[in-house]
């Protein structure tokens, strides 16, 4: 199949529906716009998510329990707002559930991501690996970069998808992070916001996530696509409520913040890159 796609593939491997976008949004709108081609693989339905849409909260999972399915279309929207037309669910649709935030009861459900066989999960992976040959793929670090379980299974099965799938695996692997210069920035200007995301924080390190700058490989510049990433944003509105700092961040500092999305480099050789610590510009970058 890889003979009919485009020669720059890249393959993101994200947990729920609104992780995509959140983190690596401007990114896949970017690439997509260059003419990549971009595959999306979400692990869970996110069926055990928040609902800020009052309407449909008897779809909790508590209640009629079709969170799950709802997600899959706000997901859809998204992905079509950004342009990413070859969108998979690990496994199919409803194999594995959002497991619930870390130490809850439902990280036990017997379909719950955290308890999915790792080898047998990344055999889905491994087939899309060899289907796509992406030879970049983004996913997490080992914390899940903040710690929920579906993020560290997600960061798992791609990992060892990528060890299983050989040659037809990516030649450089990032993962997402957030530099620590963006994070203190970030909060030097929401210091007087109304919502203001870093209001119970005293420091940067009290944080669950943040990665020192000369630890970033990589710095990708989608501001020309911050437009699309607010609103694949709005498509995940049972995630992403109207008032979320989210948007305020988008709406006091434009794209800078929202447009522009870091990376580090976990396999592979890092492309010529600028500024202080040679970030690259672009995820491409040294491959033949
Ligand atoms: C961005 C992300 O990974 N969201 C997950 C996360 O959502 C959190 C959860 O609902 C928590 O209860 C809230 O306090 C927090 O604000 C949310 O970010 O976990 C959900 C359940 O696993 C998941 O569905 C959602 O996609
Ligand atoms: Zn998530």
């Amino acid at each position: 199949m890889t003979d009919e796609l485009p020669a720059r593939r890249l393959l993101l491997v994200h947990a729920h529906p609104d992780d995509e976008v959140i983190g690596t949004g401007a990114t896949m709108a970017h690439y997509v716009s260059a003419g990549a081609h971009v595959t999306l693989v979400t692990c869970t339905l996110g069926e055990e998510g928040e609902i800020h849409v009052p309407e449909l909260s008897r779809l909790a999972a508590a209640e009629a329990d079709q969170l799950g399915g709802y997600r899959l279309v706000e997901w859809e929207r998204a992905c079509a707002e950004l342009g990413v037309t070859d969108r998979r669910m690990l496994g199919g649709p409803g194999r594995y559930r959002d497991s619930g935030m870390m130490g809850l009861p439902t990280n036990e459900h017997p379909r719950a991501f955290w308890q999915a066989d790792l080898d047998e999960a990344a055999g889905h992976l491994v087939e899309i690996m060899r289907e796509i040959r992406p030879q970049v793929m983004i996913t997490y670090d080992e914390n899940g970069f903040y710690g929920h379980p579906d993020h560290i299974q997600a960061h798992r099965v791609a990992m060892r998808a990528a060890e299983l799938a050989g040659e037809d695996g990516p030649t450089k692997i990032y993962w997402t992070a957030m530099p620590l210069s963006v994070l203190l920035d970030g909060m030097e200007a929401f210091r007087d916001s109304e919502s203001n995301p870093f209001a119970d924080v005293e420091k940067v390190d009290d944080l669950p996530f943040g990665t020192p700058d000369d630890e970033i490989a990589a710095r990708i510049d989608g501001t020309d696509h911050y437009a699309k990433k607010t609103a694949a944003m709005r498509a995940h509105a049972t995630q992403i409520p109207d008032n979320s700092w989210l948007y305020g961040i988008a709406g006091d500092f434009g794209g800078e913040f929202m447009g522009v999305e870091y990376y580090t480099l976990v396999k592979g050789t890092r492309g010529p890159g600028s500024g202080p610590h040679g970030w690259e510009s672009d995820l491409f970058s040294g491959l033949a």
